[in-house]
């Protein structure tokens, strides 16, 4: 597995995590991007401790539907052969990998997370897949209220399942925004707040008695109840649309997934 690299600048086909960016943005000189939050901190390491296990619960938790609802994410983003996009909170790195292949060898993916050991499995995978096109994805560790990253620099942005897991949406939000090139789209997926009870009743009723409880026989129990919880304290399709619209996004439209269990909101830029 390609071996997590120091602070390095991020070269051609590396695979190897790097704290550098493309177009880094210029802080004034002796700044630090400080982060004063200790919830973000617990994320962090919550995220962190779950990376070992947090591919293969997906695909068994979901029965391997969180492949689609990802590339649904991805298609709508609107990405293609040649373009410069951004994965953001990227994890182990589905949704970079589904990137990549729609921008090509000619395109670049930069993927972004502030869990190293999440970094660390997404280059590990990168180290093992046999599609070319592989080479062309960067992953860079950076937060996502503080993206490295200069204006309007990017094709598409992606966010699997991770704008709910941000402390600040608002400012997660605005820097999306501003790392978008005009006209480009940001695609945010995730699970929906569903207005329906039948809805929200089922989904509460699988995290309760299958994903829990599953998570639990891997030492994970509190870790998968946050699950629930960041689901309650998330916004509905339309609060997201707002978020959107408040953030300086032109257009902004939320779609129910997987029969309402998941959704996924398009914001143009
Ligand atoms: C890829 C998925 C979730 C990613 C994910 C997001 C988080 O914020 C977490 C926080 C804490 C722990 C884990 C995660 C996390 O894995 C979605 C699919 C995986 C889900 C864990 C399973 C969800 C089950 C559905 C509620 C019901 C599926 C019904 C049917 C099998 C399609
Ligand atoms: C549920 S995982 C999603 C991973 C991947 N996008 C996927 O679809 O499976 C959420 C990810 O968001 C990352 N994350 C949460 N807050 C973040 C922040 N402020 N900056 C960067 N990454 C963040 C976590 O480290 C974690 O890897």
């Amino acid at each position: 597995m390609g071996t997590l690299a120091a602070a390095i600048p991020v070269t051609a086909g590396a695979t190897a995590p790097s704290r550098h960016a493309g177009g880094r943005r210029h802080r004034p000189r002796g700044s630090v991007a400080v982060r004063c939050s200790s919830a973000a901190d617990e994320r962090q390491a919550l995220f962190s401790r779950i990376a070992p296990v947090y591919d293969h619960l997906n695909d068994v938790l979901s029965l391997g539907q969180h492949w689609t609802w990802k590339r649904i994410c991805v298609s709508w983003s609107m990405a293609k052969r040649g373009d410069r996009v951004l994965d953001l909170c990227c994890g182990s790195g589905d949704l970079a990998f589904l990137l990549s292949q729609k921008v090509g060898l000619d395109g670049e993916v930069m993927g972004v997370d502030f869990s190293w050991q999440q970094l660390q499995t997404a280059a590990s995978r990168q180290d093992q897949r046999w599609k070319a096109c592989y080479k062309n994805i960067k992953w860079i560790e950076g937060d996502a209220l503080d993206l490295p990253f200069t204006d309007r620099y990017f094709d598409a942005v992606t966010v699997g399942y991770g704008l709910r897991n941000v402390v600040d949406k608002p400012k997660a939000m605005r820097e999306i925004l501003r790392v978008l090139k005009p006209g480009s789209r940001a695609s945010v997926l995730d699970f929906n707040k569903s207005s329906s009870f039948f809805t929200a009743s089922l989904q509460s009723w699988a995290i309760n008695n299958v994903v829990v409880p599953l998570a639990s026989s891997y030492g994970l129990t509190e870790e998968y109840k946050y699950l629930k919880s960041s689901i309650a304290q998330y916004l509905t399709g339309e609060e997201l649309e707002k978020l959107a619209k408040e953030a300086g996004f032109s257009s902004a439209k939320h779609y129910e997934l997987g029969g309402g269990l998941m959704g996924n909101l398009v914001a143009t830029r």
